[in-house]
């Protein structure tokens, strides 16, 4: 029987180094390894919610590499487009532990296996057996071919009529420049029907200043959902038919780590989008998943079972 996915994204996974203890990173004894990366924590959330997802990338053959194809098989996610080069390695990262506000990520990652994913790894009938593809941006950000690699899966999937995300997920120190990063992700945003920014995000995007304005700046350019998102608020949302409204964020017992949080925010949008939940829902759902993420240090840690995202669901009504 050929392959059904319900779902497809591509990107750069990393090995992930978290440090257990406080302090500069330079001065950190112990870390723990986890796998990271915005496009494999969306795979893993939606596999775990068993929406069948399949993960493109380019890894190198090495240690960390199979530490990345192992953690993602275990998650049941398909992994049978991944590619692999004797030439170039897998990517890696540290992250700082701190008590609040935004750890500090490091990343090495110049040259990778996975930025040298190019048109020449697309397979169609893998995408073409999906029915939804999630982007981010990080991914037009690491080289031109995986930029190519992007333009030409969001044009693909469109054209046979599948549904595409796109998180723009910042990362300026990946771009040569602001201008060159704002311009990209404008340009990508045209080409998506749900757009996942957060509020800095959009802010820096379109130079405009509230959710109700960020979000009729895509609305404008074709985008048919737009959720802006709020932090511990929660999100806002509007599509293109008119629908709107603010949805309230959940209840958080203590932060750990904010990293993470966008992606959880992303499968909940996405996983209930596709089971054809309303917006609002969906939207909840979004928030419900961010909040359970910000409370684990790793960044795939606090992506729940389905039993897990009903049990949080209903214990926060
Ligand atoms: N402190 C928090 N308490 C509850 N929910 C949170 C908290 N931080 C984030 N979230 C949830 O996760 C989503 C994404 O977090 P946010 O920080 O806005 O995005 P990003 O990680 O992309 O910067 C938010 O919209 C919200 O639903
Ligand atoms: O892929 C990258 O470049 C990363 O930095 C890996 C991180 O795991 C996610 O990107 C977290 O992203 P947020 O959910 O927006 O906090």
């Amino acid at each position: 029987m050929s392959k059904q996915l319900n779902a497809v994204t591509f990107g750069e996974p990393m090995a992930m180094f978290y440090a257990n203890e406080t302090g500069p990173l330079h001065e950190v004894t112990s870390f723990s390894k986890a796998l990271a990366g915005a496009e494999s924590n969306v795979a893993t959330g939606l596999s775990r919610l068993a929406h069948k997802t399949g993960y493109v990338t380019k890894l190198g053959e090495d240690n960390f590499g199979q530490f990345i194809a192992m953690a993602l098989n275990k998650e049941g996610i398909d992994t049978d487009s991944i590619t692999y080069t004797k030439e170039f390695s897998t990517g890696m990262l540290i992250k700082s532990k701190v008590l609040t506000g935004d750890p500090k990520v490091e990343y090495f990652r110049k040259n990778s296996a996975a930025s040298k994913l190019s048109l020449a790894d697309f397979d169609e009938s893998y995408f073409a057996s999906a029915g939804h593809l999630h982007v981010t941006s990080i991914s037009s950000a690491l080289s031109k071919s995986c930029h190519e690699f992007s333009l030409h899966a969001m044009e693909f999937m469109k054209k046979n009529g599948k549904t595409v995300s796109l998180d723009p997920n910042l990362r300026p120190t990946l771009w040569p420049d602001t201008e060159t990063m704002v311009n990209t992700i404008n340009d990508l945003a045209t080409r998506c029907d749900w757009f996942l920014p957060g509020l800095s995000e959009g802010k820096i995007l379109t130079g405009l200043e509230t959710p109700e304005e960020i979000a009729g700046y895509y609305l404008q350019r074709g985008v048919s959902l737009v959720v802006i998102k709020l932090g511990p608020e929660g999100a806002y949302y509007k599509t293109a038919t008119g629908e709107e409204g603010y949805v309230n964020g959940f209840k958080v017992k203590e932060v750990v780590d904010t990293v993470g949080a966008g992606d959880g925010f992303a499968v909940g949008v996405i996983s209930a989008m596709l089971e054809q939940l309303t917006v609002a829902e969906a939207v909840k759902r979004g928030n419900a998943i961010g909040a359970l993420a910000v409370m684990s240090p790793g960044d795939m840690d606090g992506l729940p079972t389905r039993e897990g995202l009903e049990q949080f669901m209903n214990a926060s009504v």
